[in-house]
């Protein structure tokens, strides 16, 4: 039985007998071989579905850590800003533990799946008419000024959570993969992982660093450009960040890592998402179909190994943000065929003659 990232990997993680675990079973997620992928690449393709946590994303691995160290310290409110998903798990873990929560969110620019986990778990919700990059400052500040606990991923203990991603990955490969792939926001995930790989390193149980390939929306691409983006776009709302929380310590772990940052149109993450869908099984919300457009894109460019291990991240379920799977390429909504109750017509309809 699972037990939950504290309790699975109590000794990789700074707690005691005195850090009351706070936890909703998060970890433990599937890797999932992905043939289709390692056919079109000419690599052995696997995908970390990080949507199979609690609350749908890759957050309640940082959550369960960032509100069980807040307990410890006595927090009785915690706050985030957020795109979404962290504001979800941030709600969820508040409810579980019967702490208040505060939730900024830039208004009307959040997936109705998150909203809808955040109102359910009696969060308070703020929509500020901004972006994520201004909710961040405002929750910045009154954590700095109110006795309330800021659990971004500015806060070390949710990249201490999260690195338990890379773990998994050594327990079921054996070893690190040659390459990681996956969406970057603020880039505390980027961070989790290469502090994971290079602690399993550093206790012998892999014998190489991936490279960790970050991926961010073309019109929300500060880290590829070099330089912050005041009014970031993209359809994938996770992502939309411009000034990421954690851009030093990414710039850091990718060096460590030979590693590459690059960005995908709004076009290349929508078809990416209809592929991961249609031919491996696994719907995610858009911003996670970055890592196999990225994927995709790197192949192409004849940059990776032929055979070479490769994970990709998809950091959130499709059901958060469902709309963009009713949609078709050219944007027109999708409505399945509709019949009266009349088996001959289904048959034929099905082709079956
Ligand atoms: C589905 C999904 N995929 C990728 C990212 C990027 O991770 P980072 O690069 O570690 O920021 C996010 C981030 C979301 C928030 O930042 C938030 O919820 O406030 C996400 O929800």
């Amino acid at each position: 039985q699972w037990r939950g990232v504290i309790r699975e990997y109590w000794d990789r993680l700074d707690v005691s007998k005195n850090t009351p675990v706070i936890t909703l079973g998060e970890g433990g997620t599937p890797l999932i071989p992905a043939p289709f992928l390692s056919e079109k690449t000419g690599l052995d393709v696997y995908v970390k579905f990080e949507g199979m946590n609690p609350t749908g994303s890759f957050k309640d691995r940082g959550m369960t850590m960032a509100i069980s160290k807040a307990m410890e310290a006595g927090a009785k409110a915690v706050i985030c800003a957020s795109t979404g998903n962290t504001s979800a798990s941030t709600a969820a873990y508040a409810a579980w533990a019967g702490i208040t929560s505060a939730v900024l969110v830039p208004d009307g620019k959040i997936a109705m799946g998150k909203l809808s986990q955040a109102v359910a778990h009696n969060a308070n919700i703020i929509q500020i008419e901004g972006n994520f990059d201004d909710c961040l400052e405002i929750a910045r500040e009154l954590a700095d000024n109110y006795p309330i606990h800021l659990v971004n991923s500015v806060n070390n203990d949710r990249i201490e959570g999260q690195k338990t991603a890379s773990f998994e990955v050594v327990d079921s490969l054996g070893r690190a993969p040659d390459y990681h792939f996956m969406p970057v926001g603020n880039a505390g995930n980027y961070t989790a992982y290469h502090r994971g790989y290079k602690e399993e390193l550093a206790r012998g149980r892999t014998d190489r660093m991936p490279r960790i390939f970050g991926f961010q929306a073309a019109g929300s691409a500060p880290i590829v450009s070099g330089q912050r983006v005041l009014k970031p776009e993209t359809l994938a709302s996770a992502i939309r960040i411009g000034n990421p929380a954690s851009w030093d310590l990414a710039l850091a772990a990718q060096s460590d890592t030979n590693g590459y940052f690059g960005a995908i149109s709004d076009e290349g993450i929508l078809a990416a998402h209809r592929m991961l869908s249609q031919t491996t099984g696994v719907f995610v919300e858009p911003s996670s179909a970055i890592s196999v457009a990225g994927l995709m894109e790197r192949s192409e460019a004849g940059v990776l190994e032929r055979g070479a291990t490769a994970v990709l991240t998809v950091t959130g379920h499709g059901l958060k943000d469902p709309s963009w799977a009713l949609k078709t390429e050219d944007g027109s909504d999708i409505e399945p065929v509709r019949v009266p109750v009349d088996v001959e017509r289904v048959a034929e309809l099905l082709g079956m003659e």
